[in-house]
């Protein structure tokens, strides 16, 4: 039988959408008889930073490596740039980069020589939008190399190496950018150069980053968007403001009185305080008034899941006793 075009409607697949980095549904792994992803879903729009985040033994480097193409799913859908990892070409390789743990090979070779060298890989690749690969002095002067442009992989501290890692990753201009625990072992001025390079990824080139870290803090001051996965599923994702307001419905108030001290959570702030202080006066020290933060909510959404307990988040958390 021949397919029958109804007028005014569309027969055509809907156009891929350019921007949807990448789209993850349902995906599932399983080693041996173990299950460790249970269904996870997961997009990211061109230009986002997203940060993975996870108890140990969460799932997030299998997550990671099957979006890289380097494992295999159990089952699910899976594409990253519009196409299923498993069947990547080098085309598509091309357009990813991958920050490892640290770049280990080649210490005989000198920093821009080597970056040179990867470099031209990438050149085949390069589009109309995306010239590539990122010129050797700019990429140096990037990543805060330049002084080292000619010392031997070998003779590079633990934090240049990291900055060499940081490039090798991003020499050919990926599209998709993967972090794994990036600013280990850098100094605080590496990091905060390494959190505006990221900014300037994300913004200026439009580089969408999926990172993993323990760090909170980083995860807070890089990331658009914080996805949490515990026990194999996505158990949270929103903004950093979003998921602290998840359990920031209540407040935590410390204070001290008579020596004593005393924590209480409560919705009403304001008003507790006014009642505190009508009851107790001059008695009342040390108050101190603070909101939720990133890693308040990371604690208790964790802690929600692992222990299965589903209600009264902040009030678990924070309440250790009460006063009035
Ligand atoms: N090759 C493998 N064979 C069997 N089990 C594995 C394999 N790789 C990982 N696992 C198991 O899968 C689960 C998820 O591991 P994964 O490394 O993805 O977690 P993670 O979130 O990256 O942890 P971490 O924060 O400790 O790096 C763990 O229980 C781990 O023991």
């Amino acid at each position: 039988m021949t397919a029958v075009e109804l007028p005014g409607v569309a027969t055509a697949p809907h156009p891929p959408d350019e921007d949807l980095v990448l789209d993850v549904r349902d995906l599932r792994m399983r080693y041996g008889t173990v299950d460790v992803l249970h269904g996870v879903d997961l997009t990211a729009r061109r230009g986002e930073v997203l940060a993975l985040l996870g108890p140990n033994g969460a799932g997030k480097t299998t997550t990671i490596e099957i979006l890289e193409g380097f494992r295999l799913r159990s089952a699910g859908s899976v594409r990253v740039l519009g196409v299923d990892p498993g069947r990547g070409d080098e085309r598509w390789r091309a357009r990813l980069g991958v920050v490892l743990q640290s770049w280990r090979d080649h210490g005989k070779w000198r920093v821009r020589d080597l970056l040179a060298h990867l470099g031209d890989f990438y050149a085949p690749y390069a589009t109309d939008r995306i010239s590539r690969p990122w010129p050797v002095d700019d990429l140096l002067a990037a990543v805060g190399l330049t002084a080292q442009a000619d010392k031997r992989v070998a003779r590079l501290s633990g934090g240049q190496r990291r900055r060499l890692d940081v490039a090798v990753g991003i020499v050919g201009r990926p599209e998709l950018l993967f972090l794994d625990e990036p600013t280990v072992g850098f100094d605080p001025a590496a990091r905060r150069e390494f959190h505006e390079l990221v900014h300037r990824l994300a913004d200026l080139d439009e580089t969408t980053i999926l990172l993993t870290t323990h760090d909170l803090d980083e995860a807070e001051k890089l990331a658009d968007r914080i996805v949490i996965l515990a026990g194999g599923r996505i158990i949270a994702d929103g903004s950093p403001d979003e998921l602290s307001r998840r359990v920031a419905g209540d407040a935590e108030i410390r204070w001290t009185r008579d020596g004593e001290r005393f924590v209480h959570a409560t919705p009403d702030a304001t008003g507790f305080l006014r009642d505190l202080l009508r009851e107790h006066g001059d008695r009342v020290q040390e108050l101190e008034v603070r909101r939720a933060s990133l890693e308040d909510a990371y604690m208790a959404l964790v802690y929600e899941e692992e222990s299965g307990v589903r209600s009264g988040r902040a009030d678990r958390v924070w309440q250790q006793g009460s006063d009035r």
